[in-house]
């Protein structure tokens, strides 16, 4: 089968110390890869050997059926990176940035398609170092797009940026994956992986401990409670019902076991709210979370 992105046994070290040991994977062609990993896990490193930023100590690498490494001047002009602090110079102006960048690409986008695709054709004539944040993300984002890349790598992509402004982000990494760019992104945010990802890979110490569509490895449920101060809640079950793990997100409230939680565990759970006088809570058995499955992954090495 052919993939967009394969790595066969990658392995980096520093003054003798593996960063990245033995990492294999691989990424279809149009789909959306999210890497994963508490920080030192070494995602930036691999995802760096694959930009070609950085050389393998062993192993190897190939994008859109090409190598790295031998192949590495035909894979500038089709692979796009947006670098974790953007790599954007301060001084120039927003467009002046994107068309310098277009102009080292043979069959770029239109420049000012692209700043109004990302809402910043308003933006075009103000210095890098007066966009905010958000601005400053969605350049670095065009300027990994303006060369029409079949392969983009993001690198935490929204960063910093608020809820309105990451959701218009996903919308768009989201359409670039439906034109057939395979997008692989790095984050730290377990909702923009599940929200987003087609592929999750979690590493940890410098190996894969799982990899596969997140609708696979999510394989047990989680008890939820729903309807009240998820956090007030979590702090009066967790002295009521100290054997669970309590994960409040948003309005909701995760209540894992280590497996699968069973209709007893949430008889249970059911117990104890009513004693706590909480009545007007519901609770559901539903699949764990992208969040829930990563703690138990990470923390149970
Ligand atoms: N140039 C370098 N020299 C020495 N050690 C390095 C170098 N680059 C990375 N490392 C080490 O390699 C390990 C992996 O780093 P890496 O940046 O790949 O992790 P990461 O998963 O991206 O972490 P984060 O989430 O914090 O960005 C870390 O322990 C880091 O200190």
């Amino acid at each position: 089968m052919f993939h967009a992105l394969e790595v066969d046994s990658l392995v980096m070290a520093y003054e003798g110390r593996r960063v990245v040991d033995d990492v294999s994977f691989a990424v279809s062609p149009g789909t959306i890869a999210a890497i994963l990993g508490p920080n030192g896990a070494g995602k930036t490193t691999t995802v760096e050997c694959c930009e070609g930023l950085r050389k393998p100590d062993e192993g190897s690498i190939r994008l859109l059926g090409r190598d790295r490494v031998a192949d590495d001047e035909e894979l500038r002009r089709r692979v796009g990176v947006m670098l974790q602090d953007g790599g954007l110079p301060q001084s120039p102006r927003a467009h002046a940035v994107l068309s310098h960048v277009s102009r080292l690409h043979a069959n770029p986008r239109d420049v000012d398609e692209l700043l109004e695709i990302l809402g910043l054709a308003e933006r075009g004539r103000t210095r890098v170092r007066h966009l905010s944040g958000g601005q400053r993300q969605r350049l670095a984002l065009a300027c990994a797009l303006i060369g029409n890349p079949e392969l983009v790598f993001l690198d935490e992509p929204s960063a910093g940026l608020d809820p309105a402004s990451r959701r218009d982000m996903h919308a768009l990494i989201r359409r670039l994956a439906r034109g057939g760019t395979t997008v692989v992104l790095t984050t730290h945010l377990m909702s923009e992986a599940e929200a987003l990802s087609d592929q999750v890979i979690v590493l940890r110490s410098g190996r894969v401990l799982a990899d596969g569509p997140a609708r696979d490895l999510l394989g047990g449920r989680s008890m939820w409670v729903e309807g009240g101060d998820a956090a007030a809640i979590q702090a009066l079950l967790a002295a009521e019902l100290p054997g669970f793990d309590y994960r409040a997100q948003g309005d909701q409230l995760e209540v894992s076991t280590r497996e699968d939680a069973t209709p007893a565990e949430l008889a249970v759970l059911a117990g104890a709210l009513d004693r706590l006088g909480l009545h007007s809570v519901s609770v559901a058995l539903r699949p764990k979370s992208l969040e829930d499955l990563y703690f138990e992954l990470v923390e149970a090495q």
